[in-house]
C-alpha cells in the first residue's frame, strides 16, 4: 500500500517507522531543512530523536509528491494527517486542491475558538464525501517507534476506509480496533488530556494513589457526560480511546500533558513549563474549549474546571484541590 504521512513531529515519526516496514511510505514535514537532515542522519533529531529510520522510509518536505504518491493510486493507498489540531484546518485547506483518495488524522483534541472536534473540521474544509476516520488509542509515540505493543481504534463512518486502516496498520505489534463512533472516539482523546494534567497536579503535589484513582475515575464520568450530550456511545468510553488512553495519559511520565500537571504543582509559570516541553500539549488549548462547551451545554466538569481556572486565571493547584474536594456530595452517577 501507498501511505504519506503529513506531518513529522514525534508520533507522524515513530507510526511511520513500523508502516515503512511493510509499505511504501512517505513521511512529510514543513521543515525542509529538518527533512533533509533527517532522511540524510536517518533520524528525526528536533521530534523524535533517538530512533533510528528504516531504510525504506522516503522523508520528504516536497508536498506536491508527498500528495502525489497516494493520488497515483487511490484504491491502494492511505492519507495520514499527523498534526496538531491547530495545524489540521491548515493542513486540510492544503489538500483542497489534490483529489486524495482518504484521510486519517492522529490528532486528539478540540480546535480553539471554534470548539470543533477534528472530522468537523475535516468535514468543514473538505466536505463530507471524503472517507475520513481518526486513529486513536493509548500510544506513546516513543513505545510504538521501539515496536512495544499497542493497541488502537480507527474510527469512522466509511467501513471500507477502516478496513484499509486496519490492513494497513494491524500486524506484528499494533492491534488496530474499528468503531463507527467517531464523536465518542475524538471527545475521549480529546478529555483524557486535560484529566492528565489534573492526576499531573495531583501526584506533583504528592497527594496520593487514592487520589489519583479518583481523579481517573471522576474523570472518565466527565468524558462519559460530554461525549454522550455529543452524540457518542457510553460503550465507547469504556474502550482504548477512552479509559485506555486516560488510564495511560494519567500515569505514563512520557505524557506531555501529565507533566505539564507536574510543573504546576511545582509552581512553574504554564509558559515556561510549555517552552521545557517543547511539542505539543494539546491539554492546555483543549481545557479552554472544553469547559466553554461545557458551559454551554450545561454539563458539569469540575476536574476540567479547575484545570482550566488553573492554567488561564491563576488559580493556585492548592485551591484547585480544595475546589475539587469541597463540592457537595453526590450520588456516584455518570
Ligand atoms: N506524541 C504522542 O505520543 C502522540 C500519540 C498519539 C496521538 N498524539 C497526538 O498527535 C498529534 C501530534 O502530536 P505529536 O506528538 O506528533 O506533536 P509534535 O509537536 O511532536 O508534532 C506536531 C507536528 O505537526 C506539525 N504541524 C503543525 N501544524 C502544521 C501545519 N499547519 N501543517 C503541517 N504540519 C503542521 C509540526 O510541524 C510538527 O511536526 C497531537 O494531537 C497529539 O495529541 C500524539
Ligand atoms: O504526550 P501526550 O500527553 O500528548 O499523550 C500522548 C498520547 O496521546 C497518548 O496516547
Amino acid at each position: 500500500m501507498k501511505i504519506t504521512i503529513l506531518g513529522a513531529g514525534a508520533w507522524g515519526t515513530a507510526l511511520a517507522i513500523p508502516l515503512a516496514r511493510k509499505h511504501d511510505v512517505i513521511l512529510w514535514g514543513r521543515n525542509a531543512e529538518a527533512m533533509q537532515q533527517a532522511s540524510q542522519q536517518r533520524e528525526n533529531q528536533l521530534y523524535l530523536p533517538g530512533f533510528p529510520l528504516p531504510a525504506e522510509l522516503a522523508v520528504s518536505a516536497d508536498f506536491e509528491a508527498a500528495v502525489g504518491h497516494v493520488c497515483a493510486d487511490p484504491g491502494d493507498s492511505l492519507l495520514i494527517a499527523a498534526s496538531s489540531v491547530s495545524g489540521l484546518r491548515d493542513l486540510a485547506g492544503h489538500l483542497k486542491a489534490y483529489p486524495i483518495p482518504n484521510l486519517v488524522w492522529l490528532c486528539k483534541g478540540l480546535e480553539e475558538g471554534t470548539r470543533l472536534l477534528p472530522h468537523q473540521i475535516v468535514q468543514q474544509v473538505l466536505g463530507a464525501e471524503l472517507p475520513a476516520g481518526a486513529l486513536s488509542g493509548p500510544s506513546f509515540a516513543q513505545e510504538v517507534a521501539r515496536g512495544l505493543p499497542c493497541a488502537l481504534t480507527i474510527a469512522g463512518a466509511d467501513a471500507t476506509l477502516c478496513e484499509r486502516v486496519v490492513a494497513a496498520v494491524h500486524g506484528n505489534n499494533i492491534r488496530i480496533y474499528s468503531s463507527d463512533d467517531l464523536v465518542g472516539v475524538e471527545i475521549g482523546g480529546a478529555v483524557k488530556n486535560i484529566l492528565a494534567i489534573a492526576t499531573g497536579v495531583a501526584d506533583g503535589l504528592q497527594l496520593g494513589l487514592n487520589a489519583r484513582a479518583a481523579l481517573i475515575t471522576r474523570g472518565l464520568a466527565e468524558i462519559t457526560r460530554l461525549g454522550v450530550a455529543l452524540g457518542g456511545r457510553p460503550e465507547t468510553f469504556m474502550g482504548l480511546s477512552g479509559v485506555g488512553d486516560l488510564i495511560l495519559t494519567c500515569t505514563g511520565d512520557l505524557s506531555r500533558n501529565r507533566r505539564v500537571g507536574l510543573g504546576l504543582a511545582k509552581n512553574k509559570k504554564l509558559d515556561d513549563i510549555v517552552a521545557e516541553l517543547g511539542h505539543v500539549a494539546e491539554g492546555v488549548r483543549c481545557a479552554k474549549a472544553v469547559r466553554e462547551l461545557a458551559q454551554e451545554k450545561g454539563i458539569d466538569m469540575p476536574i476540567t474546571d479547575a484545570v482550566a481556572a488553573a492554567l488561564f486565571e491563576g488559580v493556585t493547584v492548592q485551591e484547585m484541590v480544595s475546589r475539587l474536594l469541597s463540592r457537595d456530595p453526590r450520588e456516584e452517577t455518570v
